[in-house]
């Protein structure tokens, strides 16, 4: 489809308040959408829908799912607009200094409960909020294209639940049959550093990730691969990533996602405590930021070697049962002509509070830059 004309389709959806979602996946030149026949607010009850799934921070509220069967489905290639220059968005931000104070309040509690022996790592966040002078999520989110290429980008609209937007550069998991990939997340650095810039909080801080992830995939996999940590671009910030990737035993994808989500990337370490705290501490409703989102049981047409002989064979193993899901980073939620942009870090017992806050200045400039 054109692309014009797949745009003028959300805006008509938006407009009749039909649940909708666009999308873009990482590294890719293909725009996708699920578009709700009604506005109907489907809850996924078993992991064997197909559809895409939006899930909460907390995983005792409701996980919505726009199902394929209830939506039409169009895709288009997207091409860049090139009339967007990132550098010249850049502005320097005045902070309410409550703001400031409470967050930096928060993470000192994190870091005593640490030294108190409570838990490892904790990821507390805040909510930003910004006056909205474009309101028109579909431009915002071609803005948040034309910028972030390297992350999943998506908008994602329910009349009964809200509007999300977001470009986040952490996959919780992807599956393809029985392969899978996921990826271990954490530390953040101003811009492009070598490997040897990292400090210790910041290795520290990822390995945990990747232990966690490790150790919670070990019963489910035949394979199991780790790669070294290398240091990856989000926007104007680089993380610490360490691909996990394999064969699964059996495709349970329900045990696999409750096993995974959250991640220490944004929950903290032991799972349970971490949890606990920032529920108690955070003091205010995450809801579906570091939730996770994506396609649920897609299925993937493998194209076919017409040079086979065995057309049996070919006819069975020509369609793929794919899963690709997203941890929900680098994002907002619209509302009442504001946005508020969701920003948060690990917390360590190595941490500096002030450097804390900092990082989640620099986090939330990654979403504002789509807004000016
Ligand atoms: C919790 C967030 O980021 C996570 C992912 C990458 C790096 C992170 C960090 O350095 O703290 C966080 O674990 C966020 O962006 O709000």
């Amino acid at each position: 489809m054109d692309s014009n004309l797949f745009f003028k389709k959300l805006e008509n959806q938006f407009t009749n308040k039909l649940p909708f979602v666009a999308y873009k996946k990482p590294n890719e030149n293909t725009l996708f959408s699920l578009l709700q026949n009604t506005e109907a607010l489907h809850i996924l009850r078993d992991f064997t829908s197909s559809g895409f799934v939006l899930a909460p921070f907390d995983s005792s509220n409701d996980t919505v799912i726009i199902p394929l069967e209830d939506s039409e489905c169009i895709q288009s290639d997207y091409h860049k607009s090139n009339n967007v220059d990132v550098n010249s968005l850049e502005k320097g931000e005045l902070y309410d200094s409550n703001q400031r104070d409470h967050h930096i309040q928060l993470v000192s509690k994190g870091i005593n409960t640490i030294k108190e022996g409570h838990f490892e790592k904790v990821v507390l966040s805040r909510v930003d909020m910004v006056k909205l002078q474009e309101n028109n999520p579909i431009e915002l989110f071609k803005r948040l294209l034309d910028n972030y290429s390297q992350a999943f980008v998506y908008c994602w609209f329910h009349p009964k639940v809200g509007l999300w937007l977001g470009a986040t550069p952490e996959t919780l998991i992807k599956i393809s049959n029985n392969y899978f990939e996921t990826m271990s997340l954490a530390g953040t650095l101003q811009s492009q550093v070598n490997l040897a810039q990292w400090s210790v909080k910041e290795k520290n801080e990822q390995q945990i990730v990747t232990d966690y992830i490790v150790s919670q995939l070990q019963d489910s996999t035949a394979a199991l691969h780790v790669s070294d940590p290398k240091t990856v671009q989000a926007g104007n910030l680089v993380h610490l990533k360490s691909l996990i990737y394999g064969t699964l035993k059996s495709n349970n994808l329900e045990h696999i996602v409750n096993a995974l989500h959250p991640t220490p990337a944004v929950c903290g370490f032991p799972k349970e405590p971490a949890k606990q705290f920032i529920l108690k501490e955070e003091g205010y409703d995450r809801e579906f930021y570091t939730g996770y989102l994506g396609e649920l049981n897609f299925k993937e047409q493998i194209s076919r070697n017409r040079n086979r002989q065995n057309i049996e064979n070919n006819a069975y193993s020509a369609i793929r049962n794919v899963s690709n899901l997203f941890v929900n980073l680098r994002c907002m939620q619209l509302k009442n002509n504001e946005a508020l942009i969701y920003v948060g870090g690990g917390i360590t017992g190595d941490s500096e509070p002030e450097r804390e806050w900092q990082e989640t200045v620099s986090k939330s400039m990654t979403i504002k830059k789509a807004l000016y």
